[in-house]
């Protein structure tokens, strides 16, 4: 392993330890675990806690690898349909959830889907009261499709050309099909047998950018965050895109919103340094 890999493996084991230490609760009984490789390092700060800590929780993974990461562990797993529910027929709430990023910006929203996992993290992520974020230095940015250039969409195979067709004349220069190479030939297929398609966009703005003349709504490839998915997701064929926008598990409650909330409330980012800083909601 490189020097450089391993200094990115400390940073988002730092960031991880860090984030279990302060979100996870000894009262919590039910915890979403997402996907990608630091996730890894959250299930080894979890699992390091003991069984005397962990052993009345439930975890809920987000696809087969955080499934296979939690059974490698040891963590009573459940997935996310096999949650108790409560006199009215609503499933328990997830008290935390935990997951990667790959870009992330200065309102904590997040570009998700670059290991191809953004679909049944979506739905974990809105079954939790509270949304933590964990990555390294390298996937904080001050706006979306800065360094992380393209958003990946889930796509029905069926309907694969005519999304890549609406995806361009919305502003999207070179939109594609993710390819499955070198692993797999063909297409790379989801957890849930969708394609991905990544679609390049400018430098998204914030809903704080926005100013008289400039409405963010896509005029020459110019997108805000919050309007981009909200077109995105209307497309026909699109089952979820990597976007998490909106707003966070505390903002939902306060605007009676509860369980929709896609936004993390803190974003953890190891530094090659060792130290991780920490982006909370204003
Ligand atoms: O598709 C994968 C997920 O959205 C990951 O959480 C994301 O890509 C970040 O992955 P990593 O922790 O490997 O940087």
């Amino acid at each position: 392993m490189s020097s450089s890999t391993s200094l990115i493996n400390s940073a988002k084991l730092a960031a991880s330890f860090q984030a279990v230490d302060e979100h996870l609760l000894p009262s919590h009984r039910f915890i979403g675990i997402g996907s990608g490789s630091t996730v890894v390092y959250v299930v080894e700060a979890i699992a390091a806690k003991g069984p005397s800590f962990y052993g009345d929780m439930t975890f809920v993974p987000t696809g087969s690898q955080s499934k296979g990461l939690l059974k490698a562990a040891g963590l009573r797993l459940c997935n996310l349909d096999e949650r108790p529910v409560d006199a009215h027929g609503v499933p328990v709430a997830l008290d935390v959830v935990f997951d990667g990023a790959d870009e992330v910006d200065e309102e904590l929203n997040l570009i998700k889907g670059g290991g191809g996992c953004l679909f049944q993290e979506k739905l974990v992520a809105v079954a939790g009261r509270k949304f933590v974020a964990v990555a390294d230095s390298r996937k904080q940015s001050p706006r979306l499709c800065t360094t992380w250039k393209t958003i990946p969409i889930e796509v029905l195979p069926l309907a694969a050309p005519s999304v890549l067709a609406r995806l361009r004349a919305m502003g999207s220069p070179s939109p594609t099909v993710r390819s499955g190479l070198p692993s797999k030939a063909g297409e790379c297929v989801t957890d849930n047998g969708m394609w991905i398609i990544d679609a390049p966009f400018a430098p998204l703005l914030l809903a704080r950018d926005l100013k008289p003349g400039v409405d963010g709504a896509g005029k020459d490839g110019v997108w805000e965050v919050g309007k981009l998915a909200e077109e995105l997701v209307r497309l026909p064929g699109v089952v979820e895109i990597g976007l998490f926008t909106g707003f966070n598990g505390v903002e939902a409650v306060s605007l009676g919103k509860e369980f929709q909330a896609q936004k993390p409330v803190a974003a953890y980012f190891g530094t090659p340094t060792g130290e991780v800083q920490v982006q909370r909601a204003t």
